[in-house]
């Protein structure tokens, strides 16, 4: 399987990783010319539990990527979604199928605009990965994945990349009730990373803090009955245990949205804490504290430039 990861940041490089294991023929594309040159001259190195490894994936900026892919995993912040599939559009060929394990909600119907709707896979990952500098990414956390064609249809494709993926390392499985794991999932990630992002702190922190435990439950709470309203029927139990996960075994964690203010770059927080309390006033509903972690983080951003 010839495999672009376009956004081989933090997650997609963890990913072209394991797709490189099990034997497919991957190209990371990213628009970092620093990343780029650094893979290619040194190889990915890759900072895992079991020890630090040194992979020979070549690296490519977008206009050079040579297609057609059969697969182009979207690995970018999810604002950067179509500019990065506008800048792949020549090596999109009539059988490329398109994966979304971003975070946030959307991604499939952003990556619809691209290709045929039965073409389009989304999932969502429990894996944590940061980026450490250019060519160099550190995972030390363990976490499944989950994936399925995001409007039906046959799920052979989707099956293909899960099995890669497993062999490669990172345990995947696929999932027809994808949309209800995708709400689970953004719903888990509003209610840690704009904690995380505000306070400058990781998981452990917040496990550590009563008030902080306070707030995510109520996130968890609210994104809960947003989901129902939309037909979603997803269970709490499972989120707030992944919350519990998160604040222990992730608990040096950066979260994703802790980089990126860290960084001063754009989070993600508007597909994440504001998607939900869109989706929830649409339905009648009010997501109060949702609501206020979204604003704060989006003053973050403007403080930050
Ligand atoms: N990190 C984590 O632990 C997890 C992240 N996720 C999700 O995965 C997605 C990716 O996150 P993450 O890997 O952390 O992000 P990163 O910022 O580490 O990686 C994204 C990469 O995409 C690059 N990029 C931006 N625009 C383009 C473009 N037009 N074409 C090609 N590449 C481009 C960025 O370059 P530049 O920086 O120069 O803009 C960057 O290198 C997000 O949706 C995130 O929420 C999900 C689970 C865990
Ligand atoms: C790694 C994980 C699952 C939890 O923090 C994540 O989604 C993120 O960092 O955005």
């Amino acid at each position: 399987m010839k495999v672009a990861i376009l956004g081989s940041g933090a997650m997609g490089c963890l990913f072209g990783a394991a797709f490189h294991r099990a034997g497919c023929d991957v190209t990371l594309v990213d628009v970092s010319q620093p990343h780029v040159d650094a893979i290619n001259a040194s190889g990915l190195e890759l900072d895992l539990r079991g020890g630090v490894e040194h992979l020979p994936i070549p690296a490519r900026l977008p206009a050079d990527a040579e297609g057609p892919f059969d697969l182009v995993v979207v690995f970018t912040k999810t604002f950067h979604t179509e500019g990065a599939l506008q800048g792949l559009a020549h090596a999109i060929g009539p059988d490329t199928h398109l994966l979304s394990l971003q975070n946030g909600l959307g991604n499939a119907e952003k990556l619809a605009g691209f290709v045929p709707d039965a073409q389009v896979m989304v999932g969502a990952s429990m894996m944590p990965s940061d980026l450490v500098g250019p060519g160099k990414v550190r995972s030390h956390g363990d976490g499944h994945s989950r994936l399925y064609p995001a409007f039906g249809g046959n799920p052979a494709r989707a099956e293909a990349v899960a099995d890669a993926l497993t062999r490669g390392g990172l345990d995947t499985q696929l999932d027809p009730a994808i949309h209800e794991a995708i709400w689970s999932k953004v719903i888990f990630n509003a209610a840690m990373n704009p904690l995380c992002a505000l306070t400058r702190r990781t998981p452990g922190f917040l496990g550590a803090n009563p008030e902080a435990r306070a707030t995510i439950r109520a996130v968890v709470e609210e994104g809960v009955a947003a989901a129902h309203a939309n037909g979603r029927m997803i269970d709490p139990a499972p989120i707030h245990a992944l919350t519990e996960v998160s604040m222990t075994d992730h608990a040096d964690h950066e979260a994703s949205m802790l980089q990126d203010v860290k960084a001063g770059r754009r989070t993600e927080v508007d597909a994440i804490n504001g998607a939900i309390v869109l989706a929830a006033e649409a339905k009648g509903l009010a997501a109060p504290v949702t609501r206020t972690l979204w604003h704060l983080v989006k003053l973050e951003e403007a403080k930050l430039g």
